[in-house]
């Protein structure tokens, strides 16, 4: 029998579409098994109920809510781990964030299984997965042949095709976590209302060509009017102009979503490392040589003071 325990987002009562191809992928596990495989649900949000699309034998077994506060205490991690260890997973599944890759970095090592990062595609056999990985900050592509014991660290990019319709009602079942922390806190950033940066179809990111935090009013004017996330690059958040949750890079947070605006950032590679999974890149910079420029789908060379502006007005 398969054991797996998921990671999966919810919003506004519905799956994420990144945690629908979750959904599907276990699907697939199920169809290469011979043995009935049991599933483990994990949402950081609190939800009562949600439908989620399944084949009837996959037993959903619960949903646990987590708090999202962004960081866990070790007394937090250690009755995670501890639930996970007595569940004896075998298979562990997530997309890419700082809360999920911090569990299952030490699942991986409690649980003795291996971490497979960055997945961005995965065929199933019955006894063995080929997974494609992406390498070198994006820029390579390797493949690897594995048995199912695993963790899986899903890219953003990463999308499983579904198999069956149905839906099954799931109950959601409070795993309580410790109260006690052993960190201090000694800044808080406020994170921007707004999309979900890893889950959004449409991003607008700014840089250092933005010159002082104070100009991001227009960044998140054009945003709204998209129905866009924020996103900023790695400078802008070292120097606490933006938070870090919205970085982006090979540092930072992968994104791949149908647009990404890129204002005022000359497109280094580490920069790029993060957003080349986007289908549409629009660039906008005053400067003509900006190496941001040669990866960009629509180019606009203008000062970002005069550009942004004009979209906002026009949209
Ligand atoms: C190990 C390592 C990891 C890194 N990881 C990341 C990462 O994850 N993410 C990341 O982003 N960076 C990362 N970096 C940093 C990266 O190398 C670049 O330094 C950074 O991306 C540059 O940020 P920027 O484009 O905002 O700033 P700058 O390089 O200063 O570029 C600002 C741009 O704005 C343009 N500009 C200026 N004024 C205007 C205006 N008025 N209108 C329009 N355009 C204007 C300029 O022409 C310029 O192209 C990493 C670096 C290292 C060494």
């Amino acid at each position: 029998m398969k054991n797996i325990a998921a990671f999966i987002d919810i919003n506004a009562g519905k799956l994420s579409s990144r945690s629908a191809s979750i959904i599907h992928l276990i699907q697939g596990f199920q169809q290469v098994s011979e043995t009935p495989i049991k599933v483990d649900l994990y949402v950081f949000s609190p939800i009562d109920q949600i439908e989620i699309p399944t084949v009837s034998s996959v037993s959903l077994h619960e949903i646990v809510n987590l708090n999202d506060s962004g960081i866990l205490s070790k007394n937090q991690m250690d009755t995670i781990i501890s639930k996970f260890s007595s569940e004896a997973y075998d298979i562990l599944l997530g997309y890419k964030s700082t809360l999920v890759d911090s569990i299952m970095a030490r699942a991986s090592a409690e649980l003795k299984l291996p971490l497979i990062p960055q997945i961005v595609s995965i065929n199933l056999a019955p006894s063995e997965m080929m997974i494609k990985q992406s390498i070198f900050s994006g820029k390579a592509l390797s493949n690897l042949k594995i048995g199912y014991a695993s963790v899986l660290q899903l890219n953003p990019s990463f999308a499983y095709k579904p198999l069956h319709e149905s839906l099954m009602k799931v109950e959601s079942v409070k795993l309580t976590l410790p109260n006690s922390t052993s960190f201090s806190v000694s800044t808080i950033n406020k994170v921007p209302q707004g999309a979900n940066l890893g889950d959004a179809n449409y991003v607008v990111g700014a840089g250092r060509g933005l010159k002082d935090p104070s100009n991001w009013g227009m960044i998140e004017e054009l945003a709204a009017k998209l129905g866009a996330a924020t996103a900023c690059s790695k400078p802008v958040s070292d120097i606490n102009w933006r938070p870090h949750s919205e970085h982006v890079g090979q540092t930072g947070i992968k994104i791949a979503p149908k647009l990404y605006i890129a204002c005022g950032i000359s497109g280094a590679i580490q920069h790029l490392a993060g957003v080349n999974g986007s289908k549409t890149i629009v660039v906008i910079n005053n400067d003509p040589e900006a190496p941001f420029f040669k990866y960009a789908d629509y180019g606009i060379v203008g000062d970002v003071f005069d550009v942004i502006p004009e979209i906002v007005k026009n949209l």
